[in-house]
């Protein structure tokens, strides 16, 4: 499996340039320029931390050990990815989609910026919200695999980035926070009774994300796939 990978979109589906790297359980990044890898190594070391500060709070919230999640998601060998995303300005752009509606696998994304606006999330009823990260803020998302564990309890949500009439470019750089490879993720007892069926059938972390015929490293969801199955 690739453990890095670069391409550049630029068509009516997507406009972006994006540099995918594996970042644990092993770290990879680009050599150089030496600073890139220093800074993100940082940021992400931070991040493990705010990670498991996440799973010990939505752990108790959700009425187990502080150490439920961590266990369950097997977060010490964690599948996590950052995705550096560069938008155009959207006079040099394709179109008006930076990157199409989707939902992002794992346990939560972690999302930095340059500049504000361009992300969007699809509200219950069904209008896109832009989402205001004011500067200095990491923004969080839920991912598809907190959806699975608790039955559809918390829902990963729909974003899409759209370029919003930019007059520069827009950098952003969002950290999937995975389960561990191995790690096979379905919905836990607790979350399933009588009026509570499960919503979604299990499997291994990696096997999802290849569910699709894509690579690990591609990390596109396979969500839908997951409640169609069922309902066939
Ligand atoms: O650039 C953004 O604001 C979001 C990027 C994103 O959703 C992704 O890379 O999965
Ligand atoms: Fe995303």
């Amino acid at each position: 499996m690739d453990r890095i990978r670069w391409y550049l979109r630029s068509d009516a589906g997507e406009n972006r340039e994006n540099l995918k790297i594996v970042t644990h359980p092993e770290y990879h990044c680009p050599s150089e320029p030496d600073i890139c890898k220093d800074a993100i190594g940082q940021y992400l070391k931070g991040m493990h931390e705010v990670e498991l500060g996440l799973a010990k709070a939505i752990s108790t919230i959700l009425g187990h050990e502080e150490t439920y999640i961590a266990k369950e998601f097997k977060l010490e060998a964690g599948f996590d990815m950052a995705i550096l995303n560069l938008y155009p300005p959207s006079l040099q752009s394709k179109g008006s989609i930076g990157l199409a509606e989707h939902t992002d696998p794992g346990f939560f994304v972690s999302l930095i910026q340059n500049v504000n606006g361009g992300l969007q999330m699809l509200s219950h009823k069904g209008n896109w919200i832009t989402v205001h990260i004011p500067r200095n803020t990491i923004f969080i998302g839920i991912g598809d695999h907190l959806e699975i564990l608790t039955n559809g309890k918390y829902k990963s949500h729909i974003h899409q980035v759209i370029l919003n009439n930019n007059k520069v470019k827009r950098i952003s750089m969002a950290t999937l926070h995975g389960p561990s490879l191995d790690t096979f993720v379905a919905p836990t007892p607790e979350f399933i009774d009588e009026s509570h069926p499960p919503n979604y059938r299990g499997m291994t972390y990696k096997k999802s994300l290849k569910f699709n015929g894509f690579d690990e490293i591609d990390v596109q969801s396979s969500l839908f796939q997951f409640r169609m199955l069922l309902s066939l």
